[in-house]
Parts: C-alpha cells; sequence; structure tokens
C-alpha cells in the first residue's frame, strides 16, 4: 500500500528510546523501544475524528468497534468527535463486536461474536480498529458487515502494519504506518499483557518470554 501523505508513517528502525519517555515502572524491563508516544497517538485521533466526521454526509454514523483491542482508540476517537461536532447536530452509536484469533503472535482460526444483532441497513457505517496485520480479521468483519447493507462502509484503523502478507485491507483512514514489528501498548497487547502501557512499543525478548503462555 502507498498512500504517503494520508498517515503518519513511521519508518523501519524509527524508534525512540525507552529511557526517554515515562514507561511503567511494571513494564521497564521489557520495553527498549517506543515507535509512537502517547501525546503523539493522542493527536492523531484528533485528526482521525475530524476528517471523518467532516466527510459524513449525513450527519450520522455507525460506528462497530472491534474488542478488546480498539477500546482505547475508540475512546479517545469518540471525544475527538464530541470535541470536533460540539456546534452542530452530529449523531453517532458505537455497538462494540469482539473478534479474537491470536495467542502470542500466531493467528488461530477467528472467533467473532456481537456481528449477528446488528442493525446496520442504510447506514453509513464505520469499523473502528486497533491494526491491521494479515487483514485476516477485518476482511472477515467487513465481508459480514458489508451483506448487512449499509449506506456505506468504512474502516477507521489507528495502525497500519506494513505486512506483505496483507494484500486485501487497505483502510479509509489511518493513524500510523508502522513497520512488521509485533507491537504493543495502548491496549494492542502480548497475550493480553501490555495494554495499559500508553505508549506504542517494541516488546523486548525478555518480553516474549516472561509473558508467553506457559
Ligand atoms: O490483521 P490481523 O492479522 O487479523 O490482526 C489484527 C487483529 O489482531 C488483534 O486482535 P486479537 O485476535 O489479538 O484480539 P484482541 O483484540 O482481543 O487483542 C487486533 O486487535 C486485531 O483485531
Ligand atoms: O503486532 C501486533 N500487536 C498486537 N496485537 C496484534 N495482533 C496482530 N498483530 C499484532
Amino acid at each position: 500500500m502507498e498512500r504517503q501523505g494520508d498517515y503518519v508513517y513511521i519508518e523501519d528502525g524509527a524508534y525512540t528510546s525507552a529511557n526517554l519517555l515515562c514507561i511503567p515502572e511494571k513494564y521497564k524491563a521489557y520495553i527498549d523501544l517506543v515507535f509512537i508516544s502517547k501525546g503523539q497517538i493522542e493527536d492523531r485521533i484528533l485528526r482521525l475524528a475530524e476528517t471523518l466526521t467532516s466527510e459524513s454526509k449525513t450527519r450520522s454514523i455507525a460506528l462497530i468497534v472491534i474488542l478488546r483491542g480498539a477500546f482505547r482508540f475508540a475512546k479517545d476517537l469518540v471525544d475527538g468527535i464530541d470535541r470536533a461536532c460540539y456546534k452542530e447536530q452530529f449523531v453517532y452509536t458505537i455497538d462494540f463486536i469482539r473478534a479474537r484469533s491470536y495467542v502470542g503472535q500466531t493467528q488461530h482460526d477467528i472467533i467473532l461474536e456481537g456481528l449477528d444483532a446488528l442493525d446496520l441497513e442504510g447506514k453509513e457505517v464505520v469499523i473502528v480498529e486497533d491494526l491491521v496485520d494479515s487483514g485476516n480479521t477485518l476482511s472477515r468483519v467487513a465481508s459480514i458487515i458489508r451483506e448487512k447493507n449499509p449506506a456505506s462502509l468504512k474502516i477507521c484503523v489507528l495502525i497500519y502494519k506494513r505486512n506483505p502478507e496483507n494484500t486485501r485491507i487497505v483502510p479509509d483512514h489511518i493513524g500510523f504506518s508502522v513497520p512488521n514489528e509485533w507491537i504493543i501498548g495502548y491496549h494492542t497487547d502480548y497475550n493480553n499483557y501490555f495494554r495499559d502501557l500508553p505508549h506504542i512499543c517494541l516488546l523486548n525478548d525478555a518480553g516474549k518470554e516472561e509473558f508467553r503462555t506457559k
């Protein structure tokens, strides 16, 4: 995917040393390098909120948030939408679905919950997702949502990993394009750990060993 300019592009190897930022004590042994700091994430999400709302034709959108990873992104995105639209009658709904497939860094069959009950006919739908890696999760979710006949469907992701295996999913809105490495933080995880890490970071080998499934 080459669409430079529509997102923040984090070059390969463009890390910040973790020593220079505030890392929770409990995680210090497992993080040497930071890709994106909390401040940059939050600022970019405010811009995404402005972009999303400015392009809505009906001034009404239905957000579909994919848990668990997208929880924190969705929260900040909604705060941004509130801020961007406080002077007008802009309406949004939020529904949550669950998609899970990873154990450690290995993807298994995707388990989906919560999609069946959604009524999206004729709505301007926006899928809110933390990250796209192989693209398998989003392609499954998007194809099920398309069958529900929305008026339009957009995909908004915070992180686009430059994984060459992903040939199907090009999100409409991307916060950051990052190298194809395992990332943690800002509610992205490794075996459900590190979600409460504020920055998006690279997990070191000690962390992969300490938190692997035993
Ligand atoms: O593009 P893909 O290779 O399909 O990977 C992306 C998906 O992987 C993660 O979910 P995970 O299965 O780890 O569940 P979680 O959201 O509960 O962390 C992430 O939150 C995305 O939903
Ligand atoms: O790099 C990743 N980090 C966290 N969760 C993920 N799910 C797929 N890829 C990733």
